[in-house]
């Protein structure tokens, strides 16, 4: 790990930003956590020394500490400037899903300031995004890690990253790539039950993906396919195909149309919780056909490199296929190849929740530390 001070800035405390700060207060010579903010307020240290640094572990306490400064929301060019100025490279940790945050990347890495994030916006959104993140990091000599924006902690990018820098020719990418939506279906259509006895509604499922922390701080943007479609444009991109956004493709979408358009606001998520129920029957009818064919119900998503295509949505699947048996908030993503042939390289394990996702975020920091 380097030796010389590295300054580092993070913004989401939520449930993967809590527990991002419970693994960075136990990192043998963590760099000094100097900005820690949420959406209404923000820790500092005091400049210009930048010390004492915010205790990771006490984090939730330290704002009454007489050291720490404490200040409103900073604008992305206000944390920029502050990190910028410390005297040493600095890292910023963004643990939100906040699209002006990542339209704001290029800005970070043009001033030296290393990116870690499982924040896919910045990497799922308008295909100039991703060029200018990826240019601004070498005109800055700084560093972009973002492995837990597909497949949460799952060493996804960094192997499908190895195996294009080592030239392999990835042919096709396919999986199971939503872990809210994964744990929907395991938990609601498992492979155990037949139609009818499997007692669980679709939106009490819902609730208690959103309960453990496994769908976005919007969970409509799982159920409307948007998460997976964000996941597979990044993988696309990484696999060489030039996805303009994640919008380019089709994408199936689990919304009732009756809901579809409620305001993307902290009540709209509250109304369409409540109102949910009214469509459990949707859901059930889905499950019921696939029963008839002796199948269950699974949402998928696969890249097709030599036809350059994307595709996202519901599949139906034989009992007794890897897909349909997995548990949990499994994800599943195999790679096929040409040195791989015809048995694909599979990735398997928990897709989602805080504890896997910063622990991809803390992995990512850690190699950082070591290169930067
Ligand atoms: N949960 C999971 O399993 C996984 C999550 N991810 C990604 O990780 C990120 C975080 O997810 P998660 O922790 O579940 O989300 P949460 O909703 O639990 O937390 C989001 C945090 O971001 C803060 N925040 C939002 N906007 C801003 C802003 N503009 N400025 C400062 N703070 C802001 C919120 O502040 P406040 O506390 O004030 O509300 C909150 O602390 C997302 O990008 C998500 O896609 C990736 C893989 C898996
Ligand atoms: N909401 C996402 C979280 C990880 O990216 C999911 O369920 O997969
Ligand atoms: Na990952």
């Amino acid at each position: 790990m380097a030796s010389k001070p590295i300054y580092l800035g993070v913004i989401g405390v939520g449930g993967v930003g809590t527990a991002f700060l419970q693994q960075l207060s136990k990192l043998p010579n963590a760099p000094s956590l100097v900005l820690l903010a949420r959406s209404s307020k923000t820790l500092l240290a005091p400049t210009p020394s930048y010390s004492p640094a915010i205790p990771a572990a006490d984090w939730a306490t330290a704002s009454s500490a007489p050291s720490i400064t404490t200040s409103g929301t900073l604008t992305p060019s206000e944390v920029v400037s502050y990190l910028s100025s410390a005297p040493g490279r600095s890292v910023l940790v963004d643990n939100t899903s906040d699209p002006n945050l990542a339209s704001a990347y290029p800005e970070f890495l043009k001033a030296g300031i290393s990116i870690v994030t499982p924040n896919k916006k910045g990497f799922s959104s308008d295909l100039s995004l991703w060029k200018d993140i990826f240019a601004s990091a070498a005109t800055g000599k700084a560093l972009v890690y973002h492995e837990s924006t597909v497949g949460a902690g799952l060493p996804v990018i960094s192997t499908l990253r190895d195996l294009v820098a080592t030239g392999d020719e990835v042919t096709r990418i396919e999986g199971v790539f939503s872990g809210t939506l994964s744990f929907l279906f395991n938990t609601f259509a498992p492979v155990s039950s037949p139609a009818g006895t499997s007692s669980a509604n679709w939106s009490d499922v819902v609730s208690q993906a959103k309960e453990l922390g496994y769908t976005e701080p919007d969970p409509r943007d799982d159920l409307n396919g948007m998460d997976v479609a964000r996941k597979l444009t990044i993988l696309a991109r990484i696999a060489g195909l030039e996805v303009q956004s994640p919008d380019s493709f089709p994408i199936e979408s689990l919304i009732p149309a009756e809901l579809a358009s409620l305001p993307a606001t902290s009540e709209g998520v509250a109304e369409f919780m409540k109102r949910l129920p009214e469509f459990d029957g949707q859901m059930a009818a889905l499950k019921e056909q696939a029963e008839k064919a002796g199948k269950v119900v699974r949402y998928v998503g696969s890249v097709d490199v030599g036809k350059k295509e994307v595709k996202v949505g519901l599949q139906q699947f034989a009992k007794d296929s890897a897909i349909a048996g997995l548990k949990g908030s499994d994800n599943i993503i195999s790679f096929y190849t040409k040195r791989y042939g015809s048995n694909p390289l599979i990735i398997q394990g928990a897709g989602a929740g805080g504890d896997v996702t910063a622990m991809g975020v803390t992995a990512d920091l850690i190699k950082v530390l070591e290169r930067l």
